[in-house]
């Protein structure tokens, strides 16, 4: 028995599928959570690229902090140094000089305390204390001094390093051969490194300043109570052990707590960006979406809120046993030093001085635990960019040193085969072509069937799995690759809406948004038709084509295609392609771009290639070849492929049956 008809869930699809054909998609759920709840809302963005290394630090052992400690501090040495020599070196002297200062002062202040403690009368014994007041008095003014050198130097360092880093990161990554763009883990890294990495290599110079300063204060307050008592040292690192430990705990729960809270605060600015932005404001009203998005934003806050309460409580809660633990530890301190004072092992003066310097180690300790924290894991984010910018050198475009031709004469096409990284079938299997200088070629055939793939491979920017492309008989891959991008010119399906002025949205074509030659850029607008739109904006040529600039203006789409085109123009390309130029464009301005295409201001050297799914416009082309699951299936005149019969005929002749019936 056919149980289609006892189901009513199967009885649905089976109607679904007997009116659109072979598709079987299952019904969905009747309803469904518009984000994830409770535990999984903290767990569903693991494996975002922003929590890569988010909590690292917490979950390794101090040992391998520390051991890694001298090799994370000789790479952002490295980063500052490649930044600004001069600074670095200022900020790495006075810091050590400012260490030293720091330790001068505590001996001194020792000196202060064994005048005071010695016998005699009071005056006696303050005025035998002055000099050692005065000195800690100058070296404190030293020290101030060469805190401010420190200070200044890192802000002098760190926007260096930001400018540096980031242009070598972006000159990197523009340069990036557009298949390694093409694949998703590229892209991931490539986010992972620019959100992250980046901001993190300017605050490890921060960090690790703090951490080298705090570390360094710790040596003098040892090298103090080394000099008064070898004991010392033993008491010292027994009675800031518990605090020590309590820190990193502290440390640890708060690293812990910053992954769940962000990937919150992800999803909450996500909800309030949906409900404030331009680009969603028209639908969101139109589909009556607010309280939705409302609903879900106020649920989310309610678990930052919940979130918060809990980190505020754990962190009184550690706090509180830090500080037991750090009062039990000094309380025993205190009692072992009483008990060396009493015993005759430690002068009396010499206790009062390493009272002052276990202070002055304890309170550094939790400054050097925290600090550690983040210099690890901050430099696991260094690592992961410098090792994403060593991908990107090895995936820069071929350099052969051998130029493409000025004017190439003929580009032949054999047996090319091309699959994208990742894709299971190849888009292209076995294409073969000949376009010659002067003509212009169409390329028409269904959607996925590989036309804008073959332009891609034919202007350079994707290289063939098998076959060749030769220009004048060279193969592509012999020729810099480079130089043939600047011998083609690429009218994109979706071309680019640059945020720049009219002017430099042609412009940029030639490679430059600042300079133009004024006579060329006017033939490309008149030829595009972006003519009447520069005219028809507030400032012209020099009008801002975006609303995030004051006095920017937004163009339509059909417009915005206008411009695409008039680039595709400006830049004077032996190759031109043309991918849906006009898809968004009315009638008339679909008709003015294909005349002066075909029929305008035509280079007589250059070879045209016109991508289109309205065949009326390719009818004129000198060749068309129709393609079909990857291959070229036909390939001649309109009339040729007419006479043929085939797939091109039955494709043009549904098209004009369709305005025949109107
Ligand atoms: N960047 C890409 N990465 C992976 N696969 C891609 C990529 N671009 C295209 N493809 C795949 O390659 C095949 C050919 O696509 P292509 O864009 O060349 O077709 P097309 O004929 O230009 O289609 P349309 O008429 O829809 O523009 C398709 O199966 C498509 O899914």
């Amino acid at each position: 028995m056919d149980d289609v008809t006892t189901c009513p869930q199967r009885k649905t699809a089976g109607r679904a599928r007997g009116a659109r054909g072979a598709v079987t998609l299952p019904l969905p759920p009747a309803t469904a959570q518009a984000a994830p709840t409770g535990a999984a809302l903290g767990d569903e963005l693991t494996d975002a690229y922003w929590v890569t290394w988010d909590g690292a630090a917490s979950r390794t052992s101090l040992r391998h902090m520390l051991g890694r400690l001298p090799a994370i501090s000789r790479r952002v040495l490295r980063l500052a140094w490649d930044a600004d020599p001069r600074a670095t070196a200022g900020v790495v002297v006075a810091q050590l000089l400012s260490a030293v200062m720091g330790a001068f002062g505590l001996w001194a202040s020792v000196g202060v305390l064994q005048a005071l403690f010695a016998q005699g009368a009071t005056a006696d014994r303050v005025r035998s204390a002055l000099p050692s007041l005065v000195l800690v008095a100058g070296l404190l003014m030293v020290r101030a001094v060469l805190d401010a050198v420190v200070a200044l130097g890192q802000a002098r360092l760190v926007p260096r390093v930001r400018r540096t880093a980031e242009t070598e990161f972006l000159r990197l990554t523009a340069h990036v051969r557009l298949e390694a763009v093409d694949d998703a883990h590229w892209s991931d890294d490539s986010y992972r490194a620019f959100d992250r990495g980046l901001y993190y290599t300017r605050e490890s110079i921060g960090q690790l300043i703090q951490l080298a300063s705090a570390l360094l204060s710790l040596v003098g307050a040892a090298g103090v109570l080394t000099l008064l008592h070898p004991l010392l040292l033993p008491l010292l690192l027994a009675s800031v052990l518990p605090q020590g430990l309590a820190a990193v705990r502290s440390a640890r729960a708060r690293f812990l707590s910053q992954v769940r809270h962000s990937t919150l605060q992800r999803r909450i600015r996500m909800f309030s960006w949906l409900l404030l932005d331009r680009s969603s404001a028209a639908e969101l009203r139109s589909c009556r979406a607010q309280s939705a998005l409302l609903g879900e934003h106020e649920r989310i806050a309610r678990l930052i809120e919940t979130e918060d309460g809990r980190l505020g409580r754990q962190e009184a809660a550690t706090g509180l046993l830090g500080r037991a633990l750090g009062g039990a530890a000094t309380a025993l301190t205190y009692a072992t030093l009483i008990w060396m004072t009493m015993g005759g092992w430690l002068p009396l003066a010499a206790g009062g001085g390493a009272v002052l310097a276990i202070r002055t180690g304890q309170s550094t300790l939790s400054r050097i635990v925290l600090a550690l924290h983040y210099v690890y894991e901050h430099a696991l984010w260094v690592d992961d960019l410098l090792e994403f910018q060593d991908r990107c050198r090895a995936l820069r475009p071929r350099r052969t040193g051998r130029p493409a031709p000025e004017r190439v004469k003929t580009i032949s096409v054999e047996d090319l085969v091309y699959a994208y990284p990742d894709a299971g079938a190849p888009a292209l299997r076995g294409v073969s072509m000949t376009l010659h200088a002067g003509s212009t070629v169409a390329f028409v055939g269904a959607n996925g069937s590989g036309k804008s793939t073959m332009s891609k491979l034919l202007a350079g920017l994707y290289e063939a799995d098998a076959g060749a492309i030769r220009w004048d008989g060279v193969d592509l891959r012999e020729l810099d690759n480079e130089t043939v991008h600047g011998r083609v010119a690429m009218v994109l399906q979706d071309p680019v809406k640059w945020p720049l002025s009219a002017l430099a949205n042609i412009t940029v074509s030639a490679g430059t948004i600042t300079a133009a030659d004024p006579e060329r850029a006017r033939d490309a607008a008149v030829d595009s038709g972006a003519d009447r739109v520069i005219a028809g904006l507030p400032h012209g040529w020099t009008t801002p084509l975006s609303k995030r600039f004051r006095e920017g203006s937004e163009l339509s789409g059909g417009n915005w295609a206008k411009f695409a085109v008039a680039r595709g123009l400006y830049k004077d390309a032996s190759l031109l392609i043309l991918d849906e130029p006009t898809a968004n464009m009315d009638p008339r301005a679909e008709h003015a771009v294909y005349s002066s295409v075909l029929h305008g201001r035509r280079n007589p050297e250059r070879i045209t290639v016109l991508i289109s799914h309205r065949l009326a416009s390719v009818v004129e082309c000198d060749r068309i070849y129709v393609f079909q699951d990857g291959r070229v299936a036909e390939s001649g005149t309109h009339a040729e492929l007419m006479a043929l019969g085939g797939e091109y005929a039955q494709m043009f002749t549904l098209q004009a049956a369709a305005y025949r019936a109107a």
